[in-house]
């Protein structure tokens, strides 16, 4: 028997299947053809088990006496064989009738008996379930606490025992029960839970309830869209399990949507035609809950008869099924529309007992209660949705792994790949580099080259420029300073070594100037002056060696040193030069010509032979400049020198100033005037110092 039940009870599952995938008809239809082989077969307990079956199928097609019925057979059945878990069962399913029908008086007869009948058998499931039951009937009377205490009791229970369609449900209730209550976001919180585990379990029956309830809680806190999106979510598949009562209560509530959000006419349409089929289909709690809108909505377009009238059909409905928080929301419009029409007695008599029927629904000590159960219940639905969680956790940490071993192994090759990409390229790059710093390197140097080539040509220009006199192409004084100390120390040594005894070791120092040479220029102006300066200086070129040093001192005055010469020789090169310059006659241009004359101070070096280091450069060029001022003193055209000093010899030609200006015993004093006693000696020597040395 137990084969038997087990194959048939197998076709019944393929029902209860079809069922929660919404298709009642199908359902239908394979359950009565199980209950006509259960009579031919007589076989008792399919045939309840099928009478079970047709009553969920009729109730969720809200055709509840049919439903009702059919349980009752199951229950009779069972009954008889004495099995008394299905026993409990269909009272517990009679029981839920009940409740649907709003014979909550019976409802709860019948499920206190299952209740009763679980424990005894030790079915703690089967009693949490009951609890549940009973919670649901507590909350359609408005009975929030022992609703609250009831649900909390079932969840805690149904939470351990992993029967996840009751904890939904458990959760949609306690959902509701918080929008009752005014908790809105707390609602929120419970019945999108409770969304998320119906779309786990997949029954299309509580998913689309849960749609329902969500699209009403929307419509109270006023988003519209979401409402109208849960609602026609509910209208769906409401409509797709052939659902006429629950089909219609979304209708309903997509009806308040457009209301709420001002389409009046088709609002009011709409609830029109609900009305007509709740009235039909004989659902009694529907037709009140069309009757409140319908109130709110007239009294809304100020028709406050029509809205009247609908308020108090409403109120007698939930009166007959004694639905305490209905009545007060009745009793709430009927205040508003008496308040409306100026009708003030009446409104305040609808206050009154609206009053009486809260103060049943709650009071003082109910609301502390209710304040500790919502905390109990906090953790349970926290639990519950931890739980939830670790499970989705766990399934998205494996997925994860999976993942990212293969990301690690793609990445791993590419990364390899990009490695050896990048040796490759940076000693491409590094080749590139060299090639193009070598090539730089040998354009820097060539540019290098030309640059010091070119450098070295314009410091020459330079070192030309500035050591000679730009008029008369004479060496300057900053050539005679580079020289003339080297040219110094060379023949003071000589002397010093005795090598200056095999001759022309001397240097020889002569002081030139023009004589009058501003007369030219104040005569035939300056540019005469210098043409007559370069004539004078090629003089000098032509007399003198090209090795000697052959300066312009100043502006008509010039210095020449004779390199590697005899002192013997200074007497006739002052004689020469002096006869060469007169013999010259001048070109200043513009056919002028003109003759002139100069004079001359000479000395040797070293003026002592014998003390080659007696005399510095600056006491030898002022005795060579007092001589030269002597000479212009003596009348100009002439030349006065120091041929040689012997100091360790008392010479007759020995001058008296040159010894006590100079210090200088035993010089030898040569003149072109006719003695040495027409030189006119000056007072003072001339005080220039031309050189450090
Ligand atoms: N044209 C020209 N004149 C120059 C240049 N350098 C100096 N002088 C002039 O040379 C003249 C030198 O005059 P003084 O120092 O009085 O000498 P001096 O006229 O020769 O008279 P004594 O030397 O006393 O015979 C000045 O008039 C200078 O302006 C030059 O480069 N070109």
């Amino acid at each position: 028997q137990d084969n038997l039940n087990a194959k048939s009870l197998e076709s019944l599952e393929d029902v209860s299947a079809l069922r929660e995938a919404g298709k009642l008809s199908e359902a239908k239809a394979g359950v009565l053809l199980i209950l006509e082989r259960s009579r031919i077969d007589e076989n008792s307990l399919e045939m309840a088990s099928a009478f079970s079956e047709l009553g969920y199928i009729l109730e969720q097609q809200n055709d509840y006496m049919q439903a009702f019925r059919s349980y009752n057979r199951a229950l009779d059945i069972y009954t008889q064989q004495q099995r008394y878990e299905s026993i409990a069962k269909t009272l517990s399913d009679i029981g839920q009738n009940y409740r649907y029908r709003a014979s909550y008086k019976q409802a709860f007869d019948y499920l206190n008996r299952a209740m009763e009948l679980y424990e005894s058998l030790g079915n703690t499931l089967g009693v949490a379930r009951q609890q549940l039951n009973v919670g649901l009937v507590y909350k359609s009377l408005g009975r929030y606490e022992d609703a609250l205490s009831s649900l909390t009791q079932a969840l805690r229970v149904l939470r351990t025992n992993d029967d996840t369609e009751s904890v939904s449900l458990c959760l949609s209730n306690i959902g509701d029960i918080y929008r009752d209550m005014g908790q809105l976001k707390n609602a929120e919180t419970y019945l999108t839970d409770a969304l998320t585990i119906n779309k786990q379990t997949g029954s299309v029956q509580q998913t689309a309830k849960t749609h329902q309830k969500l699209g009403d809680l929307y419509l109270e806190m006023g988003r519209f869209e979401q409402a109208r999106l849960h609602l026609n979510q509910a209208v769906k598949k409401f409509s797709g399990i052939d659902a006429p009562l629950d089909h219609e209560r979304a209708n309903v509530a997509l009806a308040q949507v457009e209301l709420a959000v001002g389409q009046y006419d088709v609002g009011l349409t709409l609830l029109q035609q609900a009305l007509l089929r709740a009235t039909d289909g004989n659902f009694i709690t529907l037709q009140t809950h069309i009757h409140q809108a319908l109130a709110n909505a007239f009294l809304e377009q100020d028709d406050y008869d029509t809205a009247l009238q609908h308020a108090q059909k409403g109120l007698l409905q939930a009166r007959e099924r004694e639905e305490l928080a209905t009545q007060a929301q009745l009793l709430s419009v009927l205040v508003d529309i008496y308040s409306a029409q100026g009708n003030y007695q009446q409104a305040f008599n609808s206050l009154l007992k609206k009053n009486d029927v809260l103060e049943q629904v709650v009071d003082r000590d109910n609301t502390l209660i209710v304040r500790d159960m919502q905390t109990e219940i906090e953790l349970d639905r926290q639990a519950q949705s931890i739980e939830l969680l670790r499970k989705n956790r766990a399934i998205a940490l494996a997925e994860a792994k999976q993942r990212n071993l293969r990301t690690s192994m793609v990445l791993g090759g590419l990364i390899a790949l990009l490695l050896v990409i990048f040796l490759l390229w940076s000693r491409y790059k590094e080749r590139q580099l060299t090639r193009t710093l070598k090539r730089e390197v040998r354009n820097r140097t060539q540019e290098l080259e030309v640059k010091n080539l070119e450098l070295e040509n314009a410091y020459r220009t330079l070192e030309q420029a500035s050591l000679r006199d730009p008029l008369t192409g004479l060496y300057n004084r900053h050539h005679l300073e580079a020289q003339l100390p080297g040219e110094i120390q060379r023949c003071q040594h000589a002397h010093a070594s005795g090598d200056a005894k095999q001759g022309n070791h001397d240097l020889l120092c002569f002081l030139i100037d023009i004589d009058h040479f501003k007369d030219i220029n104040d005569v035939y102006g300056h540019l005469a002056g210098d043409r007559f300066l370069v004539q004078f200086a090629q003089i000098i070129r032509d007399v003198f060696r090209q090795t000697d040093l052959t300066i312009r001192w100043g502006g008509e005055e010039f210095l020449v040193i004779c390199r590697y010469s005899s002192r013997d020789l200074l007497v006739d090169l002052a004689s020469r030069f002096s006869e060469s310059v007169r013999q010259h006659v001048f070109e200043l241009g513009g056919k002028v010509r003109c003759n002139a004359t100069c004079s001359i101070g000479f000395a040797p070096i070293p003026l002592d032979k014998s003390k080659p280091f007696e005399h510095n450069w600056q006491t030898m060029f002022a005795l060579v400049d007092y001589c030269l001022y002597a000479a212009k003193q003596s009348g100009r055209n002439a030349w006065v020198g120091v041929s040689d000093v012997q100091s360790t010899m008392s010479t007759a030609t020995e001058s008296g100033p040159l010894a006590s200006k100079f210090e200088l015993s035993g010089a030898r004093v040569s003149t072109s005037l006719n003695n040495l006693a027409s030189i006119a000696w000056p007072e003072n020597p001339q005080t220039e110092i031309p050189l450090e040395s």
